[in-house]
């Protein structure tokens, strides 16, 4: 209660009002650095120590778990007595959709268990793959299967204009059955059923809290709307100037409708407590509207505009700037920040900071797929938990490398009883073996599977994939010891948060008190500030990256805008003379322009191209050795433009060289450069690789 009543004296005027607010709904309406966090969490704060309003009545959604965790810790440290599963419904839209799926609504009414597993959007696929070999449906713009799934489930149609109609609806229903089938939702189903269920009107919070508001998409809306009960106030906060996801098809005029759907009230975070002033006025030219956005803090040092011959000389330059801030100016790491447009773009960066012994973390948001021996491990224990994951079950036993390579003829003769599999008996026997097993020996499960046995001891990566399964559990067993569950409930709660998480959930996201340099891409800075902040490659083609339409320019620019207002005193933006890429241009972006130029001073790279050369082979040299990051697919929070990234070309006897679109276990598109987009299926086709 002490520390509420200090935390309300900090507040300005405008932000205490939003706070203390009652109405029914408010939207609060937070211009960029004006407390947005702090007002959210100041509010569940006073809603629960002065209100006295059970937690568990409230449902505060959030885009990322760590925004969730911020708020809940610091309730935590407020009253100790507090726990993590006092504030079930605090997470983000899929989190608390989950939840209230296996926990409150009544699942078996749309043809589920309360124990169904999520898939992720490489399982979806892989589901699709494997239905269309299957069933022999006749799928074109194979390689855009992707797309025509979404576009499918929002009742869309593509490419309209096809001259023969395809089996693409026989196959999403297909996908739907076989879903229920076996027990699984994917990440749309969660929103979509829970919104379903929920009609029923068996949930209803006394309030619903919405942290970026701004970048909701209409079935998130609708799930809001369908936990409203007559008494049920909304809280939403959202900034219009920040919407970088429209690409998940966030609401237009969503602050509109919502102000005209629930006659809501509308307040103003007008002060910027952020930036230098010199900052702030640089990111307002990137508004349509600056006129409510106000700052208080003095003019600060002007904005470092800098040139570089290419990548790699801006990675040296990089080291020897955060050794002179940290030598010279007794900077810490952590206040030191550098984003870049695209996942690419870190390597060279970080493998120049790590041999210059600068401590370095990445943020990227990876999924399970980036580590194929999790992403095979996680298929065997979804198979030994749910017996109806048959694409589970497939998946463990077919794969080449870590699985029994079992084709999908011996497989079917499994199911026939035809033939064994010392694999399939540990999956079908997990459940058996589970029941007399504590938690506290849940480590065993690596001595159960025999895992050894399929993690080739002899192969150079048999300790890193080791490793990596053993960290797996360890984190499983204390996920399941902190909330004391049993031990197949606690394993089905980890691997559906491993689903929705990808590998952040062996690691709490990005550590900002950590005293390292962060790197990370534009997307993934919402949110948080820095001291210095650097923005490298603002070149046409990267910043801004190319757009097709003048709606996809302007969220570029607001991507700019979201990066340059992390920077509280420092702002350097660099582009490149010749940026080693086709697809990106030379010389600065329409961007740097857009910059006045009494608030930039302009600098010409010193750094010499000498040793170029060895700066590169050196970095190109790490870059072979550490395995290839691939771009991870979109979980919350990710950026669509890091889907296709390095292409592979091969070469087929009959069709030529091509570039491999999309693979899974058994099957291979690849667009040929002669002939269009082919699938084939691994184990009959034998295509060369070129690169
Ligand atoms: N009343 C206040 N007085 C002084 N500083 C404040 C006040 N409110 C917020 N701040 C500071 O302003 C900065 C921005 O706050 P916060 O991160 O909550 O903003 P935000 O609206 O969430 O930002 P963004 O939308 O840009 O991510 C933080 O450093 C915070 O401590």
């Amino acid at each position: 209660m002490i520390k509420t009543d200090t935390m309300l004296r900090k507040l300005n005027n405008y932000q205490k009002d939003a706070v203390l607010d009652n109405s029914p709904a408010l939207l609060l309406n937070a211009h960029v650095g004006s407390g947005k966090t702090t007002v959210l969490i100041s509010k569940v704060m006073y809603l629960r120590f002065v209100k006295a309003i059970d937690l568990k009545d409230m449902v505060v959604l959030t885009f990322t778990n760590k925004a969730a965790k911020e708020i809940k810790d610091r309730i935590k440290t407020e009253n100790s007595e507090i726990k993590d599963k006092d504030m079930p419904y605090f997470g983000t839209f899929h989190h608390v959709a989950s939840k209230l799926l296996s926990q409150s609504l009544p699942v078996e009414d749309i043809g589920y268990t309360s124990d169904f597993t999520i898939m992720d959007p490489d399982e979806l696929m892989e589901m699709a793959y494997r239905l269309m070999i299957e069933h022999r449906f006749n799928i074109k713009f194979k390689n855009k299967l992707p797309n025509r799934i979404e576009a499918i489930k929002n009742g869309i149609t593509l490419y309209g204009n096809m001259k023969r109609e395809d089996d693409m609806a026989a196959l999403w229903e297909c996908m739907v059955e076989e879903k229920q089938k076996q027990n699984k939702m994917d990440f749309d189903d969660l929103i979509i059923n829970a919104t379903k269920l929920l009609k029923i009107g068996l949930f209803t919070p006394k309030w619903i809290i919405i942290d970026e508001f701004q970048d909701c998409n209409a079935a998130q809306l609708a799930f809001m709307k369908e936990m409203c009960g007559t008494d049920t106030k909304l809280f939403v906060v959202g900034d219009p100037n920040q919407i970088i996801y429209s690409w998940r098809g966030s609401e237009k005029n969503i602050f509109t409708t919502f102000k005209q759907t629930y006659d809501a009230k509308e307040m103003t975070l007008p002060i910027n407590y952020r930036s230098s002033s010199t900052i702030l006025d640089a990111a307002k030219q990137f508004l349509a509207d600056s006129s409510e956005l106000e700052g208080v803090r003095e003019e600060g040092n002007k904005i470092v505009v800098k040139n570089h011959y290419n990548p790699f000389n801006e990675a040296k330059y990089l080291c020897d700037q955060i050794k002179n801030l940290q030598r010279e100016a007794a900077v810490n790491y952590r206040d030191i920040a550098i984003f870049y447009r695209t996942q690419r773009q870190s390597k060279t960066i970080e493998d120049a900071l790590v041999k210059e012994r600068i401590p370095v973390e990445v943020s990227m948001k990876k999924s399970l797929k980036d580590v194929p021996v999790l992403r095979w491990f996680v298929s065997l224990l979804k198979a030994s938990i749910n017996s109806n994951d048959k694409n589970n079950i497939i998946t463990a036993l077919n794969n080449k490398e870590f699985g029994e390579g079992l084709s999908f003829a011996k497989i079917r003769g499994l199911w026939k009883s035809e033939d064994s599999s010392v694999l399939l008996d540990k999956i079908i026997g997990f459940e058996a073996w589970c029941n007399p097993t504590k938690v506290e020996n849940i480590s065993e499960i690596y001595d159960y599977f025999e895992l050894d046995n399929y993690l080739s001891p002899t192969s150079s990566t048999y300790l890193e994939n080791k490793t990596f399964i053993l960290d797996f559990i360890d984190s499983m067993k204390h996920y399941i010891d902190d909330k004391k569950l049993a031990l197949t409930e606690g394993m089905l709660e980890y691997l559906n948060s491993s689903t929705l998480y990808g590998l952040n959930i062996l690691k709490d996201s990005i550590d900002v008190e950590d005293d390292s340099v962060k790197l990370m891409t534009l997307h993934a800075c919402k949110g948080l500030e820095f001291n210095h902040v650097f923005i490298v490659g603002a070149n046409d083609g990267l910043i801004p990256l190319r757009s097709s339409s003048t709606e996809a320019y302007e969220e570029e620019k607001r991507l700019f805008f979201v990066g340059i207002t992390r920077a509280k005193d420092d702002l350097e933006i660099s582009y490149y003379t010749n940026p080693d890429n086709y697809r990106v241009l030379e010389g600065p972006s329409d961007f740097v322009y857009m910059l006045p130029s009494h608030l930039v001073a302009k600098e010409e790279s010193k750094a010499r191209l000498v040793d170029l050369q060895s700066i590169r082979k050196e970095i190109q040299e790490n870059q072979v050795k550490s395995a290839q990051i691939q771009e991870s697919t979109p979980i919350e929070g990710d950026d669509p433009e890091e889907k296709s990234s390095d292409e592979k070309r091969v070469k087929h006897e009959k069709y030529g060289e091509g570039i491999i679109e999309s693979e899974d276990a058994d099957s291979i598109t690849v667009i040929f450069d002669a002939y269009g987009s082919k699938t084939f299926s691994k184990f009959f086709t034998t295509l060369e690789y070129l690169s």
